[in-house]
């Protein structure tokens, strides 16, 4: 008999044929209020689940008691209490690495916009104020040649540093858990205490997993070391900084502008007073969202289910103890 998979992000028609190929699927469209209720109905007889942006807590997992195999369709896997899982001995998998150039990409992006001004310069032509030509009121400041710092030395901090130093000339500090002697000797990188590169780096750079050790990271205390002329870029997730503390940085100009990806709460509240800021860039959580990354995510995904409904091991297995080989 086919094993019940429930997908709550929608596939393409290709990827969704392959996986009715081989399972019985259900999909549910929205995670409204009904798409919630559709998915309670799913669980009890669920052998995998495909998604992601949903918290899937105990109380939730605890309807699925067939439950084999998550995919996440994220490289983050902060939605996922790990412990509970492996106790379980559900498999948890996640698509690194298809990502990595695109999320790096939409950093750079951030960083050009933030320091250059993009956002609210074009604004400014769209609503009828280019009525001479610009004068220092509306400069930016240069990227080229400006320090780099990086905290969270992996996958998606490795290619942001690339594009810095081979595209940029940017000196690069990072900040890591350890050194990382080939990113060094690839890009001139420098390891550095987060005290230093918040002091040193022009650009501060977020490219960390959330976990209960960055969970709430950058505050108040972390804001005061940066400087006034310092750009901060958020990729990673809103939890890794103190909002509120951000806010009250930027309104102090203790730093220069932010350009942030992600949010403490997405989607970002209408009323944010960071959406009132001409020096904030705020984009929708959109680090991967090309469509053919999207789609390569979602490939990887699928591999990842069907591998582990077959009894198989999950290329990307996240709790690698949940595995009984
Ligand atoms: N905005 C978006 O749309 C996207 C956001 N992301 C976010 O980016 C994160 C990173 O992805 P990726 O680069 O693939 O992950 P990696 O695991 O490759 O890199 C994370 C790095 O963070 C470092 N790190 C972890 N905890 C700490 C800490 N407490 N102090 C210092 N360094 C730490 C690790 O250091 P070490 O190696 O030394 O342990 C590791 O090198 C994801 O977890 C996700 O949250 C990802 C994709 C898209
Ligand atoms: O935020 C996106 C992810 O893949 O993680």
């Amino acid at each position: 008999m086919k094993k019940h998979v429930v997908l709550y992000k929608k596939l393409s028609a290709q990827l969704m044929e392959r996986l009715q190929a081989q399972a019985q699927v259900t999909l549910i469209e929205r995670l409204d209020a009904q798409g919630l209720a559709q998915l309670r109905a799913a669980l009890p007889t669920a052998h995998g689940l495909l998604g992601a942006s949903l918290k899937l807590d105990a109380a939730l997992l605890d309807l699925a008691p067939n439950l084999h195999a998550i995919a996440s369709v994220s490289v983050g896997v902060d939605n996922y209490d790990i412990d509970y899982l492996t106790e379980r001995r559900i498999l948890l998998s996640n698509t690194p690495d298809v990502l990595t150039e695109t999320t790096a990409d939409t950093g750079f992006a951030l960083i050009l916009a933030t320091a250059r001004r993009v956002v609210e310069l074009a604004n400014l032509v769209r609503e009828g104020g280019w009525q001479q030509s610009i004068g220092p009121r509306h400069f930016g400041t240069d990227v080229h040649g400006k320090t780099l710092g990086i905290i969270g030395m992996g996958r998606i901090g490795e290619a942001l540093a690339q594009r810095g130093h081979f595209g940029f000339g940017m000196p690069v500090l990072y900040h890591s858990h350890s050194p990382k002697p080939a990113v060094e000797q690839r890009f001139g990188a420098r390891y550095c205490s987060l005290e230093t590169l918040l002091q040193q780096a022009d650009f501060v750079c977020l490219t960390l997993p959330l976990t209960a050790e960055t969970h709430g990271l950058i505050g108040a205390q972390a804001f005061a070391q940066m400087r006034p002329e310092s750009i901060f870029i958020n990729i990673s997730r809103g939890k890794v900084v103190d909002e509120a503390a951000l806010i009250e940085a930027l309104r102090n100009h203790q730093i220069r502008g932010a350009g942030l990806d992600v949010f403490e709460r997405e989607p970002l509240n209408a009323d944010s007073p960071l959406l009132q800021m001409d020096n904030v860039v705020a984009t929708p959580h959109m680090g991967s969202a090309t469509h053919e990354t999207r789609e390569a995510m979602a490939q990887c995904a699928v591999d990842n289910l069907l591998a582990a409904l077959a009894g198989g091991r999950p290329v990307n297995l996240v709790n690698a103890r949940a595995w009984k080989g």
